[in-house]
């Protein structure tokens, strides 16, 4: 088959335009993404070869080889793995955009501020090999899959198109060409590329060997890294240097591990783990698949990195690498997600995962919160999947209440509840500070009793799973009713402020309730007095037992249920001189008063814009208040 030249994907030819044009600090990095694929590579045949032996021809000895042309000026890492099918040189390199080639093209544009833009993370994205074009003007990448009789090359200048071609040269794996950049010359020098090697790739399992020449120009061959698995040396060989080398492997990161855990487990089921917990979030943690990313070997073979089994999904954040023995080499990835084996490896694992978040919490709390501010709202996901480990969960999660902007446990909020307190206050929205300032917690605040501010998504749903909390009921704010009553408040009313408070007149009150209720109609579900308000005249909250605003938001957002009746409550505050003044005209005045009605709609509008909603009728509401406004002034 002659040459063919085939168009980039559009996304990816876009990614390719952004790597090509863009100035960057740490190009050196585009080493570490082709020495990970070529060890994915070895991985991978290694596992095929496990099953169908013909496909290792013979040769089992795996390996990473470095080799330079300075007069070519090229770069070429080639490996012994599996290699690709014309097909799928096709699709990984070109035609098939992965799922984060647009996230990967987003993220660094959104970071070009100081026009030279941060690309160490484009392997997270899962598109690691096009880094190659950082530093090449041309990539060529021959290749021949394992147990195919031909093998092909590709090749491409980065813009546009590329081009395939038979390659009877091929043997098996991939080797890949970098046609070096005028300004990249750099990496035709061999000391710096071993430094590069080192730094980066040191701990991976493959012998990466760097081909020189000795005196007489015959080739040479020195193995640059140390070539074993990192997981299976002794923890106190390892430098914690090598640790962050090889969480930036298994993460692709340029961050340093907040916590690194490397363990050995005895028992019934025997494995090594070596786990880091991330300082940044990864750029993939809220999408829907919600995958942990635990690489799985078997006896120091690789078997998968898609592996759901192997950890609840609430901790997706964490990475790093299981090994096992006790696991049989030839099982499927299907058929691993529902042994039995790995579900003892999960247990064990999320013990101890959670045991050491909890020894850091107590070792340094200022310390534990950079960790929750990154993770806390996935790991919250688990107070409401796993049942099991709830408690512990709770005890590691920290909230933002209306008496601390610095996140507090649960223990700390129950600890200083108010005398005769009856249960834990939470009001849930999008923004802790608006919450805060919300006429909803005013009562609590004229109380001094604490209310925590629950801003993630995640928190609608574990609260529902959550009854009480240190033995006390955890409530909305809309259910505290009469509980509020009950509490005195922190400071006590001057005359002066008694007399601006005084209650409305009880039967003027249920007069004004009435002429409320037969104005509003339907867009409540009922008017209400209430001991919530001490500032505000007005406040809608849920009614009891139903959605809380916020959730019926997420939900409309999601497109998951957009004909939810709206059954808030609108509840009035007795003492306020507005509802006074409304209850006094409304004993006086004919049921039909303009005025009264017109204030009834924007009492009710004024509720709905500060729980973040606009006006039901933006032009009444508009009418409305000049009216009311040119009557104030007049
Ligand atoms: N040396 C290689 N041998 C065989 N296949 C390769 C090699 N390099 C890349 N590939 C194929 O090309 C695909 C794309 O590589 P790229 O580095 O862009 O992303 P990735 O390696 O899949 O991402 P991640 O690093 O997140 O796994 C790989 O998934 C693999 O299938």
């Amino acid at each position: 088959m002659s040459e063919e030249t085939l168009s980039f994907q559009a996304e990816v030819s876009k990614l390719l335009d952004i790597v090509v044009h863009s100035l960057y600090s740490d190009r050196q990095i585009f080493l570490r993404e082709l020495i990970s694929n070529a060890s994915d590579a070895c991985d991978k045949l290694r596992y095929e070869g496990l099953t169908e032996p013909a496909l290792l021809e013979g040769d089992a000895t795996f390996r990473i080889r470095l080799s330079v042309d300075k007069e070519a000026s090229t770069l070429t890492i080639a490996d012994n793995g599996i290699g690709m099918s014309r097909q799928e040189l096709v699709d990984n390199l070109g035609t098939i955009a992965r799922s984060g080639t647009q996230a990967f093209a987003e993220a660094v544009k959104a970071r070009q501020a100081d026009d030279k833009a941060d690309l160490s993370l484009i392997g997270q994205f899962g598109v690691g090999f096009y880094s190659s074009f950082m530093v090449a003007d041309r990539v060529d990448v021959v290749t021949r899959r394992a147990g195919d009789a031909h093998g092909w090359r590709w090749t491409s200048g980065g813009s546009g198109t590329f081009s395939i071609a038979e390659a009877p040269e091929a043997t098996r794996g991939a080797a890949i060409t970098l046609h070096l950049r005028e300004d990249a010359h750099e990496f035709l020098d061999e000391h710096r590329l071993r430094t590069i090697v080192r730094t980066y790739s040191d701990h991976i399992a493959i012998p990466v060997e760097f081909v020189g020449h000795d005196e007489n120009g015959t080739p040479t061959l020195e193995t640059v890294n140390e070539a074993s698995a990192l997981w299976t040396r002794p923890r106190d060989t390892i430098t914690e240097e090598q640790y962050t080398a090889f969480y930036r492997h298994v993460a692709h990161g340029m961050d340093a591990p907040w916590h690194t855990v490397h363990f050995r487990a005895e028992g019934v089921m025997e494995y090594t783990g070596l786990l880091f917990i991330p300082q940044e979030r990864p750029f993939d943690l809220f999408t829907p698949e919600r995958k942990p990313r635990l690489k799985l070997y078997v006896n120091r073979v690789f078997i998968t990195d898609d592996c759901e089994a192997l950890l609840p999904s609430y901790l997706r954040f964490v990475r790093g690498v299981v090994d096992s023995s006790d696991l049989p080499l030839n099982v499927s990835r299907e058929m691993l997600q529902e042994d039995p084996r790995l579900r003892k490896v999960r247990s064990g694992l999320t013990r101890r995962l959670l045991d050491e978040m909890a020894r850091r919490a107590r070792d340094n709390e200022e310390d534990y919160l950079t960790f929750w501010t990154q993770f806390g709202a996935v790991l919250k996901e688990g107070i409401y999947e796993d049942f099991e480990r709830k408690d512990e969960i709770l005890r590691l999660a920290r909230f933002r209440t209306t008496a601390s902007t610095t996140p507090v446990s649960l223990e700390t909020i129950a600890g200083r509840m108010k005398e005769g307190q009856k249960a834990l206050y939470y009001i849930t929205g999008d923004d802790a500070d608006a919450l805060a300032r919300s006429p909803q917690v005013e009562g609590f605040l004229a109380r001094g009793i604490e209310v925590l501010l629950l801003t993630d998504p995640i928190d609608e749903f574990w609260v529902s799973a959550v009854p009480t909390v240190h033995d006390k009921p955890l409530k909305p704010v809309a259910a505290a009713g009469a509980d509020l009553d009950a509490l005195p408040l922190t400071e006590p009313e001057t005359a002066e402020e008694a007399q601006e408070r005084a209650p409305t007149d009880q039967e003027q009150l249920d007069r004004l309730i009435a002429a409320l209720r037969a104005t509003l109609g339907k867009d409540v579900a009922d008017v209400r007095a209430s001991s919530r308000l001490t500032d505000s005249p007005v406040c809608l909250v849920a009614k009891e037992g139903s959605l809380s605003p916020h959730l019926r938001k997420l939900l409309s957002q999601a497109n998951q249920s957009t004909d939810l009746p709206d059954d808030r409550v609108l509840e009035i505050n007795p003492r306020h001189g507005l509802i006074r003044a409304l209850a006094k005209r409304c004993a006086e005045a004919p049921a039909d008063d303009a005025r009264l009605q017109d204030a009834a709609h924007l009492l009710m509008d004024q509720a709905r814009i500060l729980e973040g909603d606009a006006p039901a009728d933006p032009v009444a509401f508009a009418r409305r208040l000049t009216a009311a406004l040119a009557s104030a002034v007049s």
